[in-house]
Order: C-alpha cells, then sequence, then structure tokens
C-alpha cells in the first residue's frame, strides 16, 4: 500500500483544538503513514491551562505528533501553499 502521510495545520481559536485534534485522529487520520497536528499559541493561558489543553491533546495524539508554533511563523509558508 502506497504511504500517504498527513499534516493537519490547526490555524483555529484554542476553544475548538481539541474537536479539531479529535477529528484529525479519529476520523481522517493516515490509514498507512504518519499524521501530525500542528497547533497555534496561546496554548493555554499559565502553566496549568496548558499542562491542561496538552492532556487533552494527547487523549488523542502522541507527544511526537503534536507540533505547537506561533501563528505568524506558519502563516507565509501556509499561505505560499495556497
Ligand atoms: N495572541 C495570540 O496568540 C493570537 C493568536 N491567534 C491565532 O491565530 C490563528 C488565527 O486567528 P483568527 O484569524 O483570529 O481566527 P478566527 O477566529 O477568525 O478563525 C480561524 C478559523 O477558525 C474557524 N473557526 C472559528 N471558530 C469556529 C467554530 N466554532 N467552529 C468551526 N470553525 C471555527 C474559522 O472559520 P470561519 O472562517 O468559517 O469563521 C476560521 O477558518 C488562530 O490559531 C489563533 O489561535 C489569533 C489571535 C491572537
Ligand atoms: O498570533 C496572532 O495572530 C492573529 C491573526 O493574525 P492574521 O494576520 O492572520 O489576521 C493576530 O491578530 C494577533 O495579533 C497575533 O498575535
Amino acid at each position: 500500500m502506497r504511504v500517504a502521510n498527513r499534516l493537519f495545520y490547526l490555524s483555529i481559536p484554542p476553544n475548538i483544538f481539541i474537536d479539531g485534534v479529535k477529528c484529525a485522529s479519529t476520523s481522517t487520520s493516515a490509514a498507512n503513514g504518519w499524521t501530525r497536528v500542528i497547533v497555534e499559541k496561546p496554548l493555554g493561558r499559565d502553566s496549568e491551562s496548558s499542562a491542561a489543553l496538552t492532556r487533552s491533546l494527547k487523549q488523542y495524539l502522541d507527544e511526537d505528533q503534536i507540533f505547537r508554533i506561533d501563528h505568524y511563523l506558519g502563516k507565509e509558508l501556509v499561505e505560499d501553499l495556497s
């Protein structure tokens, strides 16, 4: 079977991160290849809310599938793809 990796770039507000990650993981993950998800800051308001967000993300993904970035680091690259 052909390898088909999937990368999801979630430029969405934090209140819908988990729903987006859940869909990426449970409904649309790669059948034969890796599935990775990029999420943008803000990633919580403090260490406690950030840890809670990480726990929620890890219900659906392993740490090595999660990439945390600043919106402006990814924006130009993504715009260049479209
Ligand atoms: N200080 C910071 O760190 C800030 C970071 N950001 C980050 O920048 C990125 C873009 O922000 P911004 O342009 O303000 O984002 P928006 O709130 O305008 O929305 C971005 C995308 O999310 C979709 N979306 C929003 N709410 C819902 C929902 N309830 N259900 C389904 N889809 C939804 C929008 O869809 P649609 O186009 O249909 O509305 C749009 O495609 C985000 O990752 C955000 O977290 C943004 C502001 C400040
Ligand atoms: O991270 C951020 O992103 C938002 C959205 O930027 P946009 O250029 O894609 O509209 C921005 O409003 C905010 O200042 C910034 O911190």
